[in-house]
């Protein structure tokens, strides 16, 4: 049967590449200078985590470990800020435009640039090429850039709110961190996330693999 489409709220002429249902094998990992030079014809996409640092302790029960920035997108689906690459732009440029738009970050303080770059995936049937940043900054600062979002043009356009990731897991071994990780993702966010907290320290690489079996064993039991 044919699904009806709804006549109000209908973006799919819009639509080219924020379909769901990547599997990780999509994305195959290509290094920062051939994507540039190799994939010149492909699309090109960047995106950025900004993180502080965060040592208190919450309840008196753990460290808090880190303030972490993602979006709840206009799609209904958690990544990062950042997007599209224009034309004979530089993949750090676009970010920081794009975190201008999507959340008012204020670039004379904080802005991506090639050292902060940390991968860059290949989704070859789509000729996509998103390459991902982190910025560190300090919590204070991270508090200043939660506050400046709602000033964001794209604010309730593109970008329906930042939120934090729980990085904890719960007695009942799912709520929190695997929880969280049980989203729909757009692009290959969840990768980038999971990469960028085990190189920044984060959390280690048992403490990631732990929450995504609790998350795999969770959607499995959805189903
Ligand atoms: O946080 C992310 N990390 C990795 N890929 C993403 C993320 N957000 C979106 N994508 C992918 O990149 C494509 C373009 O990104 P986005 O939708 O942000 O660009 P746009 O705002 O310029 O349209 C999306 O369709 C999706 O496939």
């Amino acid at each position: 049967m044919e699904i009806e489409k709804p006549t109000w709220g209908w973006l799919e002429p819009f639509e080219k590449f924020g379909q769901l249902g990547d599997k990780n094998s999509d994305y195959k990992k290509v290094l920062y200078g051939d994507s540039i030079t190799k994939y010149s014809t492909c699309t090109h996409a960047a995106h950025g985590m900004i993180y502080a640092l965060d040592n208190t302790k919450v309840w008196d029960l753990y460290e808090s470990r880190a303030a972490i920035l993602m979006q709840m997108r206009f799609d209904g689906v958690l990544g990062f800020p950042g997007g599209l690459v224009d034309a004979g732009e530089n993949p750090a440029a676009a970010l920081n435009r794009e975190m201008i738009e999507e959340i008012n970050i204020d670039t004379s303080k904080h802005y991506f640039d090639d050292k902060d770059h940390l991968v860059s995936y290949l989704h070859e049937e789509k000729n996509l090429v998103l390459h991902f940043y982190t910025k560190k900054v300090n919590l204070t600062e991270f508090r200043n850039i939660e506050r400046r979002n709602l000033e964001a043009k794209e604010y309730g356009i593109e970008t329906f709110g930042i939120i934090r990731p729980p990085l904890f897991t719960m007695g009942d071994n799912l709520r929190g961190f695997p929880a969280f990780l049980s989203n729909q993702f757009a692009g290959n966010s969840k990768e980038e996330l999971l990469l960028a907290l085990c190189a920044t320290n984060i959390m280690t690489k048992d403490e990631i693999d732990i929450a995504v079996e609790a998350m795999k064993k969770h959607v499995q039991s959805l189903q």
